[in-house]
């Protein structure tokens, strides 16, 4: 008998998490034996909803909700000796994570677009205790890109991103750090460290290199100067994806690191956009650990 399990956040973007959830629900009750569908009320429960799928062994997983969700589920799922393979209907205000795989935020568009003969094992990384799909950043640049709302998006277009990006710049400030990883080491003052398991970060493309959530590396980048000059040419060489080729830039791919401070201030790291822990921060990277369902005509980023 199979089993699949949809999580519905009825909170996430502009609320219709549960009528998205009960077409997607519609289409999987001829594709499975068994379909349940779960609501989220509040945080957490999408981990343990997905810890549960894992426990009783359900096929298949699929979230409707935004990156949170997601960032959620694989928090449930990784470690587990059973991981069912990972569906998401992005349902969020930025759904950054459907970004990378050109998934279709219509709901119509993402049920023919679904491929479920066909999954991807996707490398996932964990930062002490929590896991990510996606990327550890501190510093302000990223919260401006991916913080920047629908509203904002659909007013100002891709200007709406420098907009809060040149907002944020002043704001900056520089800590000392070391970072020991399995390739490179650091150790300095850096205004920004991203970590990142591909090489783009919604609009943001770090690099032109070739990068994927199958190559069990992440990429590492930082941002070594605070003046707002070296910033604006960082931003800069994101835009045209040359951030390797900028002075102030370190850049090194690695599979295991670990970030610390050497200040008495308290810094905090953004785990797939949301809070994740202070630093000192221990992040290993698990290799093709989640299998996902993955649009038909998209390649795997
Ligand atoms: N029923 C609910 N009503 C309101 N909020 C909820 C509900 N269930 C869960 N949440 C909260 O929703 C948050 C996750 O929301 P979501 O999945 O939209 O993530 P997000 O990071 O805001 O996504 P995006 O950036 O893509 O919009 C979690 O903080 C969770 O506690």
């Amino acid at each position: 008998m199979t089993k699949v399990m949809i999580i519905v956040n009825p909170g996430s973007g502009d609320n219709q998490g549960e009528e998205y959830g009960k077409r997607l629900a519609d289409f999987l009750n001829g594709k499975f034996d068994q379909v349940d569908i779960k609501k989220t009320e509040g945080d957490n429960d999408a981990l343990k909803f997905a810890q549960e799928a894992c426990q009783d062994h359900y096929d298949s997983l699929f979230t409707v909700g935004g990156d949170g969700t997601i960032n959620e589920a694989v928090n449930g799922l990784a470690g587990q000796d059973f991981r069912p393979t990972l569906g998401f209907f992005p349902a969020g205000t930025n759904n950054t994570f459907a970004q990378l795989f050109n998934i279709s935020e219509d709901i119509d568009q993402y049920i023919e677009d679904l491929d479920l003969e066909e999954s991807h094992s996707l490398d996932i990384g964990r930062c002490n205790d929590q896991y990510f799909n996606y990327y550890v950043c501190f510093g302000k640049l990223i919260e401006a890109t991916t913080g920047t709302s629908s509203e904002e998006k659909s007013q100002f277009g891709s200007f709406a991103y420098l907009k809060n990006i040149l907002s944020a710049l002043p704001k900056d400030d520089t800590h000392p750090i070391k970072i020991e990883s399995d390739t490179e080491s650091f150790e300095g003052q850096a205004s920004h460290v991203f970590v990142l398991l591909t090489n783009q970060v919604g609009n943001l493309v770090f690099s032109n290199e070739q990068s994927n959530l199958q190559d069990g590396q992440f990429q590492v980048y930082i941002l070594t100067d605070e003046s707002t000059g070296s910033k604006l040419s960082a931003l800069k060489d994101i835009l045209f994806g040359q951030l390797e080729d900028n002075d102030s830039i370190k850049s090194f791919a690695c599979s295991k690191l670990t970030i610390t401070n050497s200040d008495d201030n308290e810094t905090q790291v953004d785990i797939d956009g949301n809070d994740g822990p202070y630093l000192p921060c221990e992040i290993e990277l698990l290799p093709k650990h989640i299998n996902f369902y993955v649009p038909k005509t998209q390649a795997v980023q």
